[in-house]
């Protein structure tokens, strides 16, 4: 019987954009419409009928793989961390969505809001990292759970810090406000589900070691 094919969870936006060189080398080549987003199709075939892609929300990639609906995939630790699913290996750092996450602050405040506080409003959509994070402080994080525009959350009292990703720190000297602590650095990952690792080994071996050669040529290049 033959199996099933591999699914590889690949995420929207700009990690796909940035991936596009690397899957070039893999010499995986998904459907022509997988990388064009304005397509609505889900699921694409690629040059090899065992590996099918899945093209999924950034922060999905992890879930879908975590529960086994894809075998493997590609996210940024940022999402790993806030999610800390134990069923996900993380065997290899892509080299690619390079940013931080860090708590920012209105530049305009005289005094640091997390200077001698035990409760804090946090306005964030890692709601669980930024608990851990100000726990390590022994502060309790009340969390105000955004999606985005999280720069406004300080200047219309909706929170005193955020914790979002920094990249060039445009978006928070656009908004007026400074980054006052780095929780961690991010970076895209190849990521692979637990069991699927354990049951096919050979397969997903050589796929990891397909994506470690393509970056190897990558830097080469
Ligand atoms: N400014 C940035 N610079 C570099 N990498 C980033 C930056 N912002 C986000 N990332 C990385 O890219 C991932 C996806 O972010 P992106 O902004 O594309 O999607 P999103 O807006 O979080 O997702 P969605 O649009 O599905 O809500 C993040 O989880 C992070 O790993
Ligand atoms: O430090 P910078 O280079 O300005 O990058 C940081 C911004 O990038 C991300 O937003 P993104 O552009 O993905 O927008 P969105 O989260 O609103 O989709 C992040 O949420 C920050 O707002």
């Amino acid at each position: 019987m033959t199996a099933a094919p591999l699914i590889l969870a690949l995420p929207k936006g700009r990690i796909l954009k940035a991936l596009k060189p690397v899957l070039k080398h893999t010499g995986i080549e998904p459907d022509a419409d997988c990388l064009d987003e304005s397509s609505r199709r889900l699921r694409f075939g690629t040059s090899d009928p065992n590996l099918d892609v899945v093209r999924v929300r950034s922060f999905d990639v992890a879930t879908f793989v975590a529960y086994g609906g894809a075998h493997i995939g590609v996210c940024g630790s940022d999402v790993l961390m806030e999610f800390d699913y134990p069923d996900i290996y993380a065997p290899l750092d892509l080299g690619i969505g390079g940013c931080r996450i860090s708590v920012a602050r209105p530049k305009d405040v005289e005094e640091d809001p997390t200077t001698g506080c035990s409760h804090l409003r946090v306005a964030t959509k890692y709601p669980s990292i930024a608990r851990r994070h100000f726990a390590s402080q022994a502060i309790n994080a009340e969390i105000v759970h955004l999606n985005g525009a999280m720069e406004l959350a300080p200047t219309l009292d909706l929170a005193s810090v955020i914790v979002d990703l920094v990249d060039t720190g445009s978006t928070l000297r656009a908004n007026g406000l400074v980054e006052t602590d780095v929780v961690a650095q991010v970076s895209s990952r190849l990521i692979v589900n637990r069991v699927a690792w354990k049951t096919r080994p050979e397969e997903i071996g050589a796929l990891i070691e397909r994506f470690r050669a393509a970056l190897n040529e990558e830097k080469a290049v």
